[in-house]
């Protein structure tokens, strides 16, 4: 199991939620977050009007997925997020070692 978390920019979580449930993802968290990138001290347009990168407003996507899901949903995120310009954002994956869904106490690969 593994967990998913990408950066991305705000106005493309819907595309990205939208690829993410054609490939069969059946859940995840969004957080509105702040950050930067390697482009501190140059300018990123943002819904039209050019920031000198200080925290830009981003949108953190979590999603956690069984190992031979990883490839598909990496591929469905850049492909649904990426621009071509700067802060396009990036994607973490990390090992999950534990999941317990709290109804019915099913665990691991059956509480995804
Ligand atoms: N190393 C990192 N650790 C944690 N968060 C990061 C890291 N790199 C980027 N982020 C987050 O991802 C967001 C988008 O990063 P961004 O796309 O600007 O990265 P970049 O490496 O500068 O790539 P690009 O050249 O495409 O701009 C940042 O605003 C920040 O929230």
């Amino acid at each position: 199991m593994k967990k998913i978390e990408a950066i991305i920019k705000p106005f493309k979580l819907d595309e990205v939620r939208e690829a993410l449930s054609e490939i069969g993802v059946s859940g995840l968290t969004v957080t509105e977050v702040k950050g930067f990138g390697r482009q501190k001290g140059h300018t990123e347009l943002y819904r039209g009007a050019e920031y000198v990168v200080d925290f830009l407003p981003k949108v953190k996507i979590e999603l956690v997925i069984a190992d031979n899901q990883v490839d598909p949903a990496i591929e469905a995120i850049v492909k649904a997020a990426r621009t071509g310009k700067i802060g396009d954002g990036k994607i973490f994956v990390t090992t999950v070692e534990q999941i317990v869904r709290i109804r019915t106490g099913e665990t691991d690969e059956a509480a995804i």
